[in-house]
């Protein structure tokens, strides 16, 4: 199960920053040696404090492993063929690091890996650095025959799981207002430069809403926006909250936020959502839920399994490859060749 993690203690924000910064994939800083652990550093002490409000720490491993444990209970049932199955995590920028998963892996005999994605949308700042990471250390792992199971944004059980919880926000207002009430699905921005590049996942993410309104049969307005852009460059907009903002001058005042690209709660709902922007809101007179995060929903759960069923499945028979159609093309403004090469390695089942 493959995801950039978080900081499971206050503790661990500076070496969890300072892998992010470090990582080409999604950073690219110039003399990056140097400059991401002064960036980190400089950056720790503002976050750490958004780590101890929310808790003392990210919960994504908590509910990652939550998620692994009744996935692999499930997949024994649904696909007998290939049980015992058992989950592995492996974070991006926090423990357990993909290089520690490896040696576990490694240790435990593995001789069969599903490398799955737990970004339900392909960007190859997140998905696509996760797969760079296990190209690099493949060694590490030890002989694994590999596929993988790259994005899953339109999964009929994950946008179930999706509408589930948005309906469940909506009948906190009064019936005379709920039908008006806009739905803000609030999604991770991205640099312009890595959307210019021909990154997919403005495009994945945008699937997923008109997938979710049709579910909930477009009962309500509702926009997509992005939040948590950092630095000074051009991100993808409407920023989350300049929209709330613009939709309260617009006496548009009932609002349910949906974080609609993490399967879990992390600093940015806890924290920006609930601390920040919410609270924002309400000074303005506005009316604001959060749909919850995916977390323990078995719903989403049960999505889970049934995605890896079906790719073992279709692996199985030879009606797919190791990897999706998609995954095999590269961003036309690709530059990383570590990419190409990625593509390529998973694209022969890792061998
Ligand atoms: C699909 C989701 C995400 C995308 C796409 C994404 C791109 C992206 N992020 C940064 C920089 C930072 N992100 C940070 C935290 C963070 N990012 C995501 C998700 C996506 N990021 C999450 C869920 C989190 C929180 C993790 C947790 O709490 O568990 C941070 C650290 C916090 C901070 O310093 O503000 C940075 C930095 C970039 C540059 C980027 C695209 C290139
Ligand atoms: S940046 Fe998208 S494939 Fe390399
Ligand atoms: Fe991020």
């Amino acid at each position: 199960m493959l995801n950039m993690g978080g900081p499971s203690t206050v503790a661990e924000t500076y070496s969890f920053l300072r892998n992010m910064f470090s990582d080409g994939d999604l950073i690219p800083l110039p003399l990056r040696r140097w400059s991401a652990p002064f960036i980190a550093k400089r950056r720790a002490p503002q976050i750490e404090k958004q780590y101890e409000i929310i808790g003392g720490g990210s919960p994504i491993l908590k509910y990652t492993e939550l998620q692994g444990k009744g996935m692999a209970a499930l997949l024994d049932e649904l696909h007998p063929e290939t049980a015992p199955h058992k989950a592995y995590v492996a974070f991006r920028y926090a423990n357990p690091l993909t290089q520690a998963t490896a040696q576990q892996m490694k240790l435990d005999g593995v001789r069969r890996a599903v490398a799955f994605s737990q970004y339900p949308h392909y960007s190859c700042s997140t998905t696509g650095s996760s797969l760079n990471e296990i190209y690099r250390r493949r060694s590490e792992f030890g002989n694994i025959e590999w596929s993988v199971i790259d994005r899953w944004g339109i999964h009929p059980g994950f946008i179930e799981a999706v509408a589930q919880n948005v309906e469940a926000a909506l009948t906190k207002f009064h019936p005379s207002v709920r039908d008006d009430t806009v739905i803000l699905f609030s999604a991770h921005s991205l640099p312009m430069s890595i959307i210019n590049r021909g990154d997919p996942y403005v495009m994945e993410v945008s699937a997923t809403v008109s997938a979710v309104m049709e579910r909930l049969g477009n009962s309500n307005p509702y926009r997509l926006v992005w939040q948590s852009q950092v630095g000074p460059s051009a991100w993808m907009g409407p920023q989350t909250l300049d929209a709330l903002k613009g939709l309260a001058k617009h006496h548009r005042k009932q609002v349910v936020l949906v974080p609609i690209v993490f399967t879990s709660d992390h600093i940015e709902t806890l924290f920006e959502l609930d601390h920040e922007y919410i609270a924002h809101a309400r000074k303005l007179g506005m009316e604001v839920y959060r749909a919850e995060s995916l977390n323990q929903s078995p719903v989403f759960i049960r999505a889970l399994a049934d995605i890896v069923t079906k790719h073992l499945r279709d692996h199985a028979s030879g009606s797919c490859g190791p990897t999706s159609v998609q995954m095999g093309l590269r961003c036309p403004g690709c530059t990383i060749e570590t990419c190409g090469r990625q593509k390529q390695w998973f694209a022969q089942g890792g061998r």
